[in-house]
Formats: structure tokens, C-alpha cells, sequence
């Protein structure tokens, strides 16, 4: 029988086993049953924890709060704040908990993410079936109970936009995979948004496209740095199908988009100046990382351009909060 180790460390297998789609049982599921990826171990809270992708899903609430506060001209009132986040964060972290058990055979082959509780067999498919229906439902309560209907079933579209069609279809269809799954990611802001006034406004479709922008090269620059991982996987990923140069150029292509994308709230009024110094400070910043991959990479150039992505959004973010009551 195959261990695990033969299986990843078998090119061959490896293709057998992530390439396959991600959901249906054809007969191929028979070579390589889960049980073979597993050591049998106990999990953690921890463990659970870490399948919720806590920091992913705690930059979205920093983008909901921001959607919340930017909806209204005072204080957002305090039960929507608290609850709305916590109902947002719940299905969040249920749709990551969806993506490592749809993805936990793909997990396994790449160094990246060989450590996480599924591929390690710490958590059991059914278990983490389990946790992501209960927190999912929570969540959904949460918000269906004491937030609002709109943002609740938001929430679940953008829930069911990542679980499923971005994790179960789209990330092995095709390069495209993160570009119109993005949009499940960028909703948080709109989530924040609807959640207190119970609308969809233009303000909140803005902070959303930003985002939609924003994670093109927010990904693909890592996609880059791991192009030998995903390559063994057999998913689609741009570098690996289209090479590191067509990669590049769309990702300067989505850093000049964002850019422009992020003067938008400027340019509606809804932000004044600080937030457009910021906005084109931080935009260029972005701009001269995408240009350093293209013409002056160096070993570590496509992970700092990822880093810089994050720190990007972090510091955007909180300044249309400064922003938006510095105006008031
Ligand atoms: C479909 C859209 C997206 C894709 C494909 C994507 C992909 C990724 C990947 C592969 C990682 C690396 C995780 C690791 O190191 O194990 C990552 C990290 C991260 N992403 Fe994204 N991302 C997307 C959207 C977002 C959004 C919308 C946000 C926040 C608003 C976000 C925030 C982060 C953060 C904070 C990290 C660092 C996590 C850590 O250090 O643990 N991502 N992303
Ligand atoms: C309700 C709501 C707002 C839902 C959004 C849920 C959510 C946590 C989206 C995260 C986006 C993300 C990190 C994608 C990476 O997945 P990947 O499978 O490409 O990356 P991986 O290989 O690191 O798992």
C-alpha cells in the first residue's frame, strides 16, 4: 500500500491525487483513498483555530468595520457593530474551514500547506464538516436574528461564491480561478455596509472593487514565489499554465487598475484629501513592487510584493476611517 510519503513524494501520484476534481466520487477516487494521506492523531482547538484562517479573516472584519463606519455619519450602533462582525466572521472562517476540507489532498502536496490539520490528519473530514456547519450556522443566525436579511444572505452568496464555486470549481477550471473568485473576498466592506443600513450604495460597491482589484496581484504574487508547488498540484495557476512573464504583466495591470480604482472615493466624495495622499502614496508604492518584479526581480521580489499587498490594505483601510471623521 502506499504510505503517505511514497504518495508525496511520487510526481505521478501526486497528479492522481490533486488534479482530481475537487468534488464527485468518479471511479479514480478509488486509487488514492484519503485514509493513505493521513496519520491518525488528536486535534487541538488550535487546530481548528487555524482552519478558520484567522488573519485573512481578520483583515475582512478590519474592511467590514470600515464598510460599518463609512455607512454613517456617527457611531455605528454598538449591536450591529459587535454582532454584524462576529456573524460576518463566523461564515468567513465556516467557508475556510469548507476550503481546507474540499482542498485537503491538494494541501498535502504543497510544502506551504503539508503542516495544516487536514493533510497532517489531525482533523478528520467529517469533523471539520462538522465545525464548519455549526460555526456557519451561528454565524448565519447571527446575522439573520439581529443584523438583517440583506447582509445575512450576502454574506452566505459571498460564502458560498468562495466555499464552493471558487474552492470546489473555479481554482481548477481555470488561470482566471482567483479574479472572479476574488470577488467573494472583496465583499466585506459591502457585508460592514449593508449590515447597518439594510442598502446596497455606491460607497460600499467602491470599497468592494478595490478589493476585487486588489487581489489579482495580492495572489498571484505568491503564486509566482510558488510556482514549483502549484505546478505539482496540477491546479491551474497563471505562472505555471501562462509563465512568470504574462503573470507579471497582469499584475502590473491590476496595480494600475487598483490605483486608479482607489481614487474613486475620492473622486465621489465620499473621502477627502488625506485618504487620496494615501491612496496614491500606497498605490504607487504597490506600482513600484509590480515594476521590480517585472524588470529587476531578485529571489525574494515576488514575496515582498505579496507582503507589501497585505500591509497595502491594512494601512488604506483605517486611513478612510481617519479620513471619514476627520471630515465630520
Ligand atoms: C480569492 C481571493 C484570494 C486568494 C486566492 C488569496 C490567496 C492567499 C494565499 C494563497 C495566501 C497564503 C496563505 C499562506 O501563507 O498559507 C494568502 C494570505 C493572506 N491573504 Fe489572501 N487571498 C485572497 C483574498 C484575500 C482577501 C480578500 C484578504 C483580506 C481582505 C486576504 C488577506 C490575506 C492575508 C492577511 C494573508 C496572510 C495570512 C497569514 O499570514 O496567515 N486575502 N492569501
Ligand atoms: C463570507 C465571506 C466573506 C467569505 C470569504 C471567505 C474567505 C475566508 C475567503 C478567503 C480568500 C482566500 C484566503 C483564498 C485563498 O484560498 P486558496 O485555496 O487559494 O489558498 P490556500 O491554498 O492557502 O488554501
Amino acid at each position: 500500500m502506499t504510505s503517505f510519503y511514497d504518495t508525496i513524494s511520487n510526481p505521478r501520484l501526486i497528479h492522481t491525487i490533486a488534479a482530481r476534481p475537487a468534488f464527485g466520487t468518479g471511479r479514480h477516487s478509488r486509487e488514492t483513498p484519503v485514509t493513505e494521506l493521513t496519520h491518525k492523531q488528536t486535534a487541538s482547538w488550535r487546530d481548528y483555530y487555524e482552519m478558520c484562517k484567522p488573519r485573512v479573516v481578520m483583515l475582512m472584519i478590519l474592511t467590514s468595520l470600515v464598510g460599518m463606519f463609512l455607512a454613517v455619519p456617527g457611531m455605528v450602533p454598538l449591536d450591529i457593530l459587535i454582532l454584524g462582525n462576529i456573524g460576518i466572521a463566523l461564515v468567513a472562517g465556516s467557508g475556510a474551514v469548507v476550503n481546507h476540507l474540499i482542498d485537503r489532498k491538494v494541501d498535502a502536496v504543497m510544502r506551504r500547506t503539508i503542516n495544516r490539520p487536514m493533510p497532517q490528519g489531525r482533523v478528520q473530514p467529517h469533523q471539520a464538516a462538522w465545525f464548519a456547519a455549526i460555526i456557519g450556522v451561528l454565524g448565519m443566525a447571527i446575522m439573520l436574528l439581529w443584523v438583517n436579511a440583506l447582509s445575512a444572505w450576502l454574506t452566505l452568496a459571498s460564502f458560498v461564491g468562495y466555499a464552493f464555486i471558487y474552492t470546489g470549481y473555479l481554482k481548477r477550471a481555470t488561470p482566471q480561478n482567483i479574479v472572479i473568485g476574488g470577488l467573494s473576498g472583496a465583499m466585506p466592506p459591502l457585508l460592514g455596509w449593508s449590515a447597518v443600513t439594510g442598502t446596497i450604495e455606491p460607497g460600499a460597491l467602491i470599497l468592494v472593487l478595490i478589493i476585487f482589484a486588489w487581489t489579482p496581484p495580492h495572489f498571484w504574487a505568491l503564486a509566482i514565489h510558488r510556482k514549483e508547488e502549484y505546478a505539482k498540484t496540477g491546479i491551474p495557476m497563471l505562472p505555471v499554465t501562462h509563465g512568470e512573464h504574462l503573470t507579471k504583466i497582469h499584475i502590473i495591470l491590476y496595480t494600475v487598475i487598483l490605483l486608479l480604482v482607489s481614487v474613486m472615493p475620492w473622486l465621489i466624495g465620499m473621502s477627502g484629501l488625506i485618504y487620496l495622499l494615501a491612496a496614491v502614496v500606497l498605490g504607487l508604492g504597490f506600482l513600484v513592487w509590480s515594476l521590480l518584479l517585472m524588470y529587476r526581480p531578485k529571489q525574494s521580489t515576488a514575496m515582498d510584493t505579496f507582503k507589501y499587498s497585505i500591509i497595502y490594505l491594512m494601512v488604506l483601510f483605517p486611513v478612510l476611517l481617519i479620513d471619514h471623521y476627520f471630515y465630520i
